[in-house]
């Protein structure tokens, strides 16, 4: 695979987590709305592979998507409690306008950052806390249907529809990959149910370059360290995409907040 890999939302926590541990694996091209410093590129990102580019823009996403073999679509409004009015521009317009630019220029893989919100409201009040628990057996494993805990769930859950369609009806590859919690160095300290969807920089990074690697159809993964507490599981993205993990959030719970601040998944 000598083409390049689209990398939008290049500058936030999850393009980061796959620059510093990617990336040097694949030739990138680098898009977000905001200017990406000298710091946040690889060294061998020349400037003129970095787009500072709305996703909203028809016409600077087709330059930057211009030969590329796969997308990872990171870029849009990661706050759960996010308005419709930023969710509808930044999640579901601008990743129909990636799509239908990456199906005019012929791209081959389309990487898809869902959410567990997508499927949040799965989590009823009789089925919590015991769910973030390593005792529960309950999982949830892409296969069903969404169920949003917001309106940024539901911009995602259109995402994946979105990938559907596209999938269907362009033959583009796509996974979804339902990202739980990132978070560096360490899991959420005090906090169950993000202790049960921890994915650590490392593994982030191992999962998104499967997504580039794999041969897939169309898929839905959720994107988890391989946790002992988890109610995702992650047999399909295991079996499917190669994914190997190699960290879980147990490993931490003995350690106080100073030992956490030395974990080595960083
Ligand atoms: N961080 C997490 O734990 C999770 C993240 N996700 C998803 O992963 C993706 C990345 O999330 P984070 O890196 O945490 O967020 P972030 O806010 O750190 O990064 C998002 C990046 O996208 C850029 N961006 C936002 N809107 C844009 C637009 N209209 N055009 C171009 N660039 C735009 C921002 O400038 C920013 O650099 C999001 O789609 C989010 O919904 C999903 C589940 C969990
Ligand atoms: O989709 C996302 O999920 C994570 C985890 O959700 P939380 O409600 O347990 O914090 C969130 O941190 C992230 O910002 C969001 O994009």
């Amino acid at each position: 695979m000598d083409e390049p890999v689209l990398l939008t939302g290049a500058g936030g926590r999850v393009g980061q987590a796959i620059l510093r541990h990617i990336g040097d694996r694949f030739e990138w091209r680098l898009l977000d709305r905001e200017q990406l410093g000298e710091s946040k590129r690889p060294d061998s990102v020349p400037d003129d592979d970095v787009f500072a580019t709305d996703i909203t823009d028809e016409a600077g996403v087709r330059e930057a998507i211009d030969g590329v073999y796969a997308v990872i679509h990171l870029a849009g409004d990661p706050r759960p409690e996010a308005p419709w009015d930023s969710v509808l521009r930044n999640n579901i317009d601008g990743t129909h306008t990636l799509f239908q630019a990456a199906v005019e220029a012929g791209v081959e893989k389309f990487a898809f950052a869902s959410s567990n919100h997508a499927v949040g409201a799965y989590e009823t009040t009789d089925r919590t806390p015991d769910l973030y628990r390593p005792e529960d057996d309950f999982r949830l494993n892409g296969t069903e249907l969404p169920r949003p805990s917001n309106l940024y769930g539901v911009s995602k859950a259109t995402g994946e529809i979105l990938g559907r369609y596209y999938h269907d009806n362009h033959d583009i590859s796509v996974v979804n990959v339902r990202i739980g919690n990132l978070t560096e160095g360490h899991p959420p300290i005090d906090y169950e149910r993000g202790q049960a969807m921890w994915l650590s920089y490392r593994d982030c990074a191992n999962l998104f370059e499967r997504c580039v690697l794999a041969d897939y159809d169309y898929e839905t993964v959720y994107g988890i360290s391989d946790n002992d507490r988890r109610y995702y599981s992650i047999e399909r993205a295991r079996s499917v995409l190669g994914y190997e993990p190699t960290d879980n959030s147990a490993e931490y719970e003995d350690e106080d907040e100073s030992d956490c601040a030395n974990g080595d998944d960083d």
